[in-house]
C-alpha cells in the first residue's frame, strides 16, 4: 500500500463552464513517481495548474499530507506552496539574470541565509543538476537541455517535498531527454521528494514512472490508473493503444 502524500477527490477541472476533466480521483504516495498521461488537449497541464494552485477546481478537492489544499485559506495555502518545487515547460528562467542569480532568487526570497550560505547552496544545486561552473552563464549562452537542468536546480532550491514537472521532454533532443529523465530518478532516490509529471514521451513515461494516470478526452474523465508496463498489458484498449504509439498491441487485427 502507498501512503499518501497527494488525494484527489471528485475533482473537476476547466475553465468557467467548462469542465475539461471530472471526477478525478487519484493517490499519490510518498516518493513515488506519478505520471499525468493522455492526447494533447485532453488536460494534462490544466490538472497540474490545478494542482498548484494557479487555477481553481471546479469542484472537489485536492489534499497534502493529509490537509485540504483547493480550499484552504491563502495563508495555509502558500505555506503548502512553499513545500513544492516546480519546473515549467521551458525551464522559466530569467534571461537577464545568470544561472547563480537565477537558482538564488528563491532562498533570497524565503530564507534569511547569508549570502555564503547561499552561494554555497547555489554551487551545490548546480553540481547536483551537472551544471557545476556555470553559474556565470546567462540562459541564452546554454543549450535547451541545460536550461531544463537549471531550471530544476532553481526547483529544488529550498529542498520541495513535491515536485511537479510539466513536459520535462518538451523541445529536448532523445539524449538530453534521457539526461533530464534519469537526473529526475536520481533526485528522487537521494531526496526522497514525491514526482508528479505531466507528459506525452513514451520513453520518458517507460523510464521513470512507478505508476501512471491516463486521461482520456473522449470520456474526459480517467479511464486507467497503475504501473506504465503494466497498463500495456492488461489496461483499456486505450490506454494500450496510446501507449504503443496509436496501435493497440492486444488487437487481433494489428497481430496479422
Ligand atoms: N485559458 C484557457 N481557457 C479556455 N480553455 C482552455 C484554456 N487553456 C486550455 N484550454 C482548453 O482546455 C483543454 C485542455 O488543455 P490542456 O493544455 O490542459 O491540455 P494538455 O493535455 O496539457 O495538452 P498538451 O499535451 O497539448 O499540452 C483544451 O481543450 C484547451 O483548448
Amino acid at each position: 500500500m502507498i501512503s499518501p502524500k497527494i488525494t484527489v477527490e471528485n475533482l473537476s477541472i476547466g475553465y468557467e463552464d467548462y469542465a475539461v476533466m471530472n471526477n478525478l480521483n487519484f493517490e499519490v504516495g510518498n516518493g513515488e513517481i506519478f505520471v499525468v498521461m493522455g492526447a494533447s488537449g485532453c488536460g494534462k497541464s490544466t490538472l497540474l495548474r490545478t494542482m498548484i494552485g494557479l487555477q481553481d477546481a471546479l469542484s472537489g478537492s485536492i489534499s497534502y499530507g493529509g490537509k485540504n489544499f483547493n480550499n484552504a485559506p491563502e495563508d495555509e495555502k502558500s505555506e503548502m506552496l512553499r513545500s513544492f518545487g516546480v519546473l515549467y515547460q521551458g525551464g522559466a528562467l530569467w534571461s537577464a539574470m545568470t544561472l547563480e542569480e537565477n537558482i538564488a532568487l528563491p532562498l533570497r526570497r524565503f530564507t534569511k541565509f547569508s549570502e555564503s550560505d547561499i552561494k554555497e547552496l547555489v554551487n551545490l544545486k548546480l553540481a547536483l543538476v551537472g551544471l557545476r561552473g556555470f553559474g556565470n552563464f546567462y540562459p541564452s549562452e546554454i543549450s535547451g537541455g541545460m536550461r531544463k537542468r537549471a531550471g530544476l536546480a532553481r526547483a529544488i532550491a529550498l529542498d520541495p517535498q513535491i515536485l511537479f514537472f510539466d513536459e520535462p521532454s518538451a523541445g529536448l533532443d532523445p539524449v538530453s531527454s534521457r539526461r533530464l529523465d534519469e537526473l529526475i530518478l536520481q533526485m528522487r532516490d537521494s531526496t526522497g521528494a514525491t514526482v508528479v509529471i505531466v507528459t506525452h514521451e513514451l520513453a520518458s513515461i517507460f523510464t521513470v514512472a512507478d505508476r501512471a494516470i491516463y486521461l482520456d478526452n473522449k470520456t474526459r474523465t480517467q479511464t486507467a490508473i497503475g504501473n506504465p508496463k503494466e497498463l500495456l498489458k492488461s489496461g483499456n484498449a486505450d490506454v494500450r493503444t496510446f501507449l504503443n504509439r496509436g496501435v493497440d498491441p492486444l488487437s487481433t487485427q494489428d497481430k496479422l
